[in-house]
């Protein structure tokens, strides 16, 4: 079956036009980060069938292919530019004109000095062959994402676009009346050729809509699992990642701190609850400097902090401990010219390498917080469970 070239784009035209106003109007309801490539890309779907059309249509008004392929490039260059905006790269380089003004300009002299030749077709495949090429490139590796499966589905279209597009440029510089030329000119090829053209859009929109949300639900993610204030770990978040590593293979035991400021109600009776805040801050900011990477650290509430130190035994656990402690005593705090000193009493427990029952864990560590209140506070306390 061979398909009728201009119904063929007319329909791939009304098809994209449906799909981008689709995109256009659910970029309206987007973080502006998510909206402005959805609104690029947008764009780029429906230039290539109306550059599509606007060739079928050269054929009896030959003046139509220079806007027809100077739109084609554009919607190369756009799908390029939406990936590059996705990943946060800034897609606003004047360079991006150039092969488009480079198709106008070109396309627009061999017109009237090059009429009907098949060179000039090749080379624009060419150039679009090297722009889908560089568009599936972004898609696998300009990523900051985690997960990547709906990009591979954006770059595998993209590269398939640019083969078909390579070899059919490479043989439309083939000699005139040789085999390859002759293969190029059958209608079959030329209905493959379009039929991929519409396709390959199509699936890699499909890619490119649910690569937006992965990002949404990442900084969903982001936004739930961080605490506003201070920038640590939500309890929620800080006890999934700690039940995650209890249960990887490499597991070698863990200990846990739980941190509680002292008399830190008044330092907000006192100086208001701005300077809290702000004392918040300081000793998250404090803590954090003095734990390794691979530690976690959340604010489990109030001014309450807990720290889960992986592959760490008691007496090690100890000494960060006091560390911290000392850390967070030796902030300096100004509030209304008085200098506000803060203190902290921890209590620490552990778990051996066979043991992964993070609530005990949890509770043992807050009984010996406790017992560092009730023993005069700004000291650490270790869980006599926690020392076998
Ligand atoms: N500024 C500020 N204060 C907070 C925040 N969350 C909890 N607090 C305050 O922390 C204080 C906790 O007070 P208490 O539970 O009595 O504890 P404390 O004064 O530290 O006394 P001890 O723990 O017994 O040493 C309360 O005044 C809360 O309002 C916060 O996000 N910002």
């Amino acid at each position: 079956m061979n398909l009728d070239p201009f119904a063929s784009a007319l329909i791939a035209l009304l098809a994209s036009a449906a799909m981008s106003a689709g995109l256009f109007a659910a970029a309206v309801r987007q973080p502006e980060e998510l909206a402005r490539p959805q609104r690029i890309w947008a764009r780029a779907i429906v230039l290539a069938p109306a550059g599509w059309l606007l060739l079928e249509w050269a054929q009896d008004l030959p003046s139509l292919a220079v806007p027809g392929k100077t739109l084609i490039v554009a919607s190369f260059v756009e799908y390029l530019r939406a990936l590059l905006a996705s990943r946060g790269r800034m897609p606003d380089s004047p360079w991006f004109a150039a092969p488009v003004c480079l198709v106008a300009v070109a396309s627009a002299i061999m017109l009237f000095t090059q009429p009907g030749l098949p060179m000039r077709t090749g080379m624009l495949s060419l150039l679009c062959a090297g722009i889908a090429a560089s568009t599936a490139v972004v898609a696998l590796h300009g990523g900051r994402t985690r997960r990547g499966g709906n990009a591979g589905i954006v770059a595998i279209a993209f590269l398939l676009c640019a083969g078909v597009m390579a070899a059919r440029g490479l043989l439309l510089f083939m000699p005139e009346g040789s085999a390859a030329r002759t293969w190029i000119d059958q209608p079959w090829v030329e209905t493959l050729m379009l039929g991929g053209a519409m396709l390959a859009p199509a699936v890699a929109s499909l890619g490119f809509v649910l690569m937006g949300s992965e990002r949404l639900l990442e900084r969903l993610e982001g936004i739930a699992s961080t605490d506003s204030l201070t920038g640590l770990l939500t309890r929620h978040a800080f006890l999934q990642r700690a039940e995650a590593l209890l249960a990887a293979p490499g597991y070698r035991g863990a200990a846990l701190l739980v941190l509680d400021l002292d008399h830190f109600k008044q330092i907000n009776d006192g100086h208001g609850h701005d300077t809290g805040d702000q004392a918040l801050r300081l000793v998250a900011g404090a803590m954090r400097q003095q734990l390794r990477a691979g530690d976690l650290l959340g604010r489990h509430g109030g001014e309450e902090f807990t720290v889960f130190l992986p592959s760490t035994g008691a007496a090690e656990a100890e000494v960060l401990a006091e560390t911290l402690r000392a850390a967070v005593s030796h902030i300096g705090l100004l509030a209304d010219g008085e200098a506000l000193h803060l203190k902290v009493s921890i209590g620490l427990s552990v778990l051996g390498p066979d043991e992964r029952d993070l609530g005990g864990l949890l509770k043992r560590a807050d009984e010996a917080m406790y017992a560092a209140k009730r023993g005069g506070r700004d000291q650490v306390r270790v869980h006599p469970g926690g020392q076998a």
